[in-house]
């Protein structure tokens, strides 16, 4: 699992750390890591150009020492100072030592067209607020490659929200910790790679899963098991409007895990015959024992779909209420009065279903919002988006960061719903299993487009070849 930490929690540890660090070694540590990311990007580095771009803090200290440090390897330097009286002296000092060109902002154009690279050290974790004018003037002129410093300057460190003008990487190398903005900002981060510094920092306060964590909690058929024993998933989903819901959420259940998957609904016919290894009945009361209930998609928000719900909300099994049951909840509290408070509840909203949920829309910082209700709702809360937050009632967090946004296609979060319910069945902890679900739902997404649009078909079909990828602790 990758740790996540916010700015405040690092900027303690550093300081800290810089207490027993000869002055400036950490910045230079930073800036020759820093010097070694520019230095690939370019290719061969002697004799291009690289212009700095560098604000008034420690953010712009690192770019002027990483300008000495490629001064070292024949480049080109140039560095527009956004506050020459204020720019880092001993950064700028040393690259001046080095021969490097200083410009100040009414000169750059010209310094940053022509330039091979970009090096953005506008600013870093004490970024407040959009870009200034003068910061967001110089890019407009940016052609080349650009690397980051610590941050894409102009996205929120701590929410990656994007409020006005913003540089947007191909690289990012960050120090120390990974921030917020690399799990939430990744088209603006482009690649990040993190320079450790050995900073003290435990308890993140957010994670990533990697392929490891969700290999370690998927369930897959051992020795001892049977079609029963990793869980039955119930799939109430799908209407005589909407078969297709049915079609999707199921079968994504289906590829899943080996174990059993039974549906109860109107579309009991369709799903079987695209998937005869379901058992599928008309309802909900006589679809036999599960361990875990999706309900919701396509199952409309009138009365019917609300008796659905209330009855798998009181069976005493996981429930995964998605899409149109998450509008029902909003809408009719009590229905949560047939629900177990002992049994996990994973609601899956859009920014529009949260809305209902919440009274408003989950704004700038998702992170925060998807925690508060999952609070409100004491349930999982999986923040759908291109970078999807799940949020555990106890305040765990977890972000998934895409590559690329192939999930963004009709049916693609029935798709999710049958994967985090199949997951749920096999008793794995909610807030993991939502997180595991989004993980291997973006890989198939990937998977499914290979650099062309897909659709939630493909999706489903690429289920198998997302799980294949995974490390498995067992087989
Ligand atoms: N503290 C440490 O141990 C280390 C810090 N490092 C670097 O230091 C950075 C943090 O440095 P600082 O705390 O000095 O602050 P920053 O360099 O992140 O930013 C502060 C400066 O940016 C200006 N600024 C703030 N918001 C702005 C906006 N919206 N538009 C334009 N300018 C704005 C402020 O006026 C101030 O001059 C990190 O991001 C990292 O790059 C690294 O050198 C590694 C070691
Ligand atoms: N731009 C995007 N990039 C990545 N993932 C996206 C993007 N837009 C939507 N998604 C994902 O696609 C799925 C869409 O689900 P949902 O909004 O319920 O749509 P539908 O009701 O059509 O199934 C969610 O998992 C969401 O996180
Ligand atoms: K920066």
């Amino acid at each position: 699992m990758q740790g996540i930490w916010t700015t405040e929690r690092i900027r303690a540890a550093e300081r800290k750390l810089l207490a027993v660090t000869p002055d400036g070694a950490l910045m230079r540590k930073a800036a020759f890591g820093l010097s070694v990311h520019a230095a690939k990007m370019l290719g061969a580095p002697s004799g291009r150009r690289v212009t700095l771009l560098v604000g008034s803090g420690d953010n712009g200290g690192d770019a002027l020492w990483a300008g000495f440090f490629l001064r070292k390897r024949n480049v080109a330097v140039t560095a527009v100072l956004l506050n020459p009286d204020k720019a880092h002296p001993q950064g700028l000092a040393a690259l001046k030592r080095a021969g490097g060109r200083v410009v100040p902002v009414a000169d750059s154009p010209q310094w940053i067209r022509k330039a091979d690279l970009v090096i953005d050290g506008i600013v870093g974790i004490s970024a407040r607020g959009s870009l200034r004018p003068d910061a967001a003037s110089l890019l407009e002129h940016i052609k080349a490659p650009v690397l980051a410093v610590d941050l894409p300057s102009g996205v929120d460190p701590d929410t990656g929200a994007i409020d006005g003008p913003a540089i947007t990487a191909d690289r990012t190398v960050t120090f120390g910790a990974r921030k917020p903005v690399h799990a939430l900002a990744p088209a603006a981060c482009g690649e990040v790679f993190l320079v450790d510094l050995g900073l003290d920092l435990e308890d993140p306060d957010l994670v990533r899963l990697e392929a490891e964590d969700v290999a370690a909690c998927w369930p897959i058929p051992g020795p001892s098991d049977d079609k029963y024993t990793l869980g039955v998933t119930g799939v109430a989903a799908g209407s005589a409007v909407y078969p297709g819901a049915a079609v999707l959420s199921a079968g994504a259940a289906v590829y899943a895990t080996s174990g059993m998957v039974r549906y109860a609904g109107p579309a009991a016919d369709l799903v079987r015959s695209r998937w005869p290894e379901i058992i599928a009945t008309g309802s909900v009361t006589d679809a036999g024992r599960v361990q875990s209930w999706v309900v919701g998609p396509g199952i409309g928000t009138g009365h019917e779909g609300r008796e659905v719900l209330a009855t798998v909300l009181g069976a005493g099994v996981p429930v995964c209420a998605d899409a149109d049951a998450t509008t029902l909840i909003a809408q009719h509290s009590d229905v949560l009065d047939a629900r177990d408070p002992d049994t996990p509840l994973v609601l899956t909203p859009h920014d529009r279903e949260f809305a209902r949920l919440m009274g408003s829309e989950p704004g700038k910082d998702r992170v925060a919002a998807a925690r508060a209700c999952a609070r409100r709702y004491d349930a999982v809360v999986l923040l759908k988006g291109h970078c999807t937050v799940v949020a555990a009632p106890d305040g765990r967090a977890m972000v998934n960061t895409p590559r690329g946004s192939w999930l963004a296609t009709p049916g693609s979060g029935d798709v999710l719903s049958g994967l985090i319910g199949a997951v749920l069945a096999a008793g794995v902890d909610p807030w993991l299993a939502s997180g595991a679900a989004a993980y291997v739902h973006s890989l198939a997404g990937e998977l499914a487009a290979a650099g062309a649009p897909t659709s939630s078909s493909g999706i489903l079909g690429a289920i198998s070849d997302a799980l294949r990828t995974l490390h498995w602790r067992k087989s």
